[in-house]
């Protein structure tokens, strides 16, 4: 079958990817001229693991391409993808749904034939219906087109894995009319769907808000185990080995529970505060006002890290030299939206420390969005001459990082180990100060 991906970011390149590894003819569709001839020319503009092989087999097997042209790509298919961003708006918690609306003009005047646009994009519930309105006012197709949500549930790091293999398919039709879009998608997925992959059909409302509502959860089971390492540190316990203990408990799994630094990237963050602000819209205020608990004990996460760090160089760090260990918002990615090592570091240049940062992979959009860091050019080298080194991201790298040799490096042996992730006793054996969130000891 052929289809159209109208966004080649994170979720874009990698749904318009898989999609033609599972055999169909794909055309990625998107604005940016320099990231389509990027993919063109198999390079994926991002860091993806495994993302690569599958874009350049598609390329070689004919099955892919990408253009800006939305005019090639309306000609070219009637299933389109709605791949595009739909960020934190500046100053308030809704979401800017100005991208997807974009696609929406844009695309729709240019279908003359039935069409289903299918959005892909995290988008505030009751958006879908209203651009299925808009659509339908401008296409020459009128009627003729449907419009599906189609929500993404991978997880960057492991999207191509997510993308072939994800937990779930939900498809949130419009409720008037299960026609084409529930035939063709149910084509598109044909082959995972027979590999056993649960394919649900719902509504368009549903299915907006079950993404949503998933992220929501991620972020409160991640900010429960924050807020009870705040407790820990005051009770002198210790939140991994809570963490453990809770994660036995089938009815509540150990995945999520990993206390530390919080959560930041481009989904978690900005969704929780987007469903807030949709919620507060259709008049369920009360509804979600636990979740501004959850983002403020993540925005305490990073509060305690700085305090921390003050406390390791005797009440200030004005002067004191400081390394950073990760940039990117987690290990296995290169993105640093809302990163909280990032954030962290920049609050401690703010009180006049001089700070060197240092990520196997997030490097240049670190530099991007923080130019007036120090970088460093290796883990090692990152922490030279430093007073205190802070771990923040919990790469592989980091994990590996021989105490021994980064202690010759140093001035002081302190480290802060904001994602409980180095070897404790292996970096106390090498004399130096092992200190953690969640823990007094
Ligand atoms: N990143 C993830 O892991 C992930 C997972 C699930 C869902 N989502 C959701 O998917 C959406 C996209 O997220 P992302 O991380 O891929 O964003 P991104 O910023 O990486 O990519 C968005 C892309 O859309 C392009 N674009 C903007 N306007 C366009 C237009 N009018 N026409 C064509 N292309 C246009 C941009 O140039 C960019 O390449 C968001 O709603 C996000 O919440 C993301
Ligand atoms: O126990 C944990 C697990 C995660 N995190 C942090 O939480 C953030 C988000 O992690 P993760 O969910 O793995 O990353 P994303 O790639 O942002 O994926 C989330 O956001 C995507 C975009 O909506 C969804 O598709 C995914 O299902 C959802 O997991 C990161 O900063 C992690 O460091 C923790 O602090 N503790």
């Amino acid at each position: 079958m052929r289809c159209t991906v109208f966004g080649t970011g994170y979720l874009g390149a990698t749904h318009a990817a898989c999609m033609a590894e599972l055999g169909h003819e794909v055309i990625g569709v998107d604005i940016d001229a320099g990231k389509v001839a990027k993919l063109e020319s198999g390079e994926v503009p991002f860091f993806e693991p495994g993302l690569r092989e599958v874009l350049r087999r598609n390329l070689e097997a004919g099955r892919l391409s990408f253009t800006t042209s939305y005019e090639e790509a309306a000609a070219f298919a009637d299933v389109h993808f709605i791949g595009v961003g739909t960020p934190q708006k500046s100053g308030e918690f809704a979401a800017d749904l100005s991208h997807v609306r974009a696609v929406i003009e844009a695309l729709a005047p240019l279908l003359t034939r039935p069409a289903v646009i299918v959005g892909k994009s995290t988008v505030p519930v009751g958006t879908a219906a209203e651009l299925a309105a808009r659509a339908r006012d401008l296409a020459p197709a009128g009627d003729e087109v449907e419009v599906a949500w189609n929500p993404e549930f991978l997880r960057e790091g492991f999207a191509v894995h997510d993308t072939l293999k994800p937990d779930r398919l939900v498809v949130g039709l419009e409720r008037a009319r299960k026609g084409q879009a529930e035939r063709l998608l149910r084509e598109l997925y044909a082959d995972l769907v027979s590999d056993g992959v649960p394919y649900i059909v719902t509504d368009l409302a549903t299915a907006e808000l079950a993404k949503s509502a998933a992220n929501a959860f991620l972020a409160t089971k991640i900010s429960f185990i924050n807020a009870i390492a705040e407790v820990c540190e005051v009770a002198d316990a210790d939140a991994v080995e809570l963490s453990d203990i809770l994660g036995h408990d089938p009815r509540i799994g150990r995945r999520f529970l990993d206390s530390g630094l919080g959560f930041g990237g481009g989904c978690l963050p900005k969704d929780i505060r987007a469903l807030m602000a949709r919620a507060g819209e259709l008049g369920a205020n009360q509804a979600l006002h636990f979740l501004r608990e959850v983002d403020s004990i993540n925005m305490r996460r990073r509060a305690r890290m700085v305090e921390l760090t003050r406390q390791t160089c005797g009440g200030s760090v004005l002067g004191a030299r400081i390394a950073v260990l990760g940039a990117a918002f987690k290990p296995g990615s290169d993105d640093v939206r809302d990163s909280p090592a990032l954030n962290v570091a920049g609050q401690l240049q703010l009180e006049g420390a001089a700070v060197t940062v240092f990520d196997p992979q997030a490097m240049d959009n670190a530099r991007r969005v923080f130019p007036t860091l120090g970088y460093g050019v290796g883990a090692v080298e990152a922490c030279s001459g430093a007073d205190v080194v802070l771990v923040l991201t919990e790469w592989p790298e980091f994990r590996e990082l021989d105490p021994g040799e980064v202690g010759r490096a140093v001035r002081l042996r302190e480290v802060l180990d904001g994602r409980n992730c180095l070897d404790r006793t292996a970096w106390e054996s090498a004399g130096w100060r092992y200190q953690r969130l969640g823990s007094t000891s």
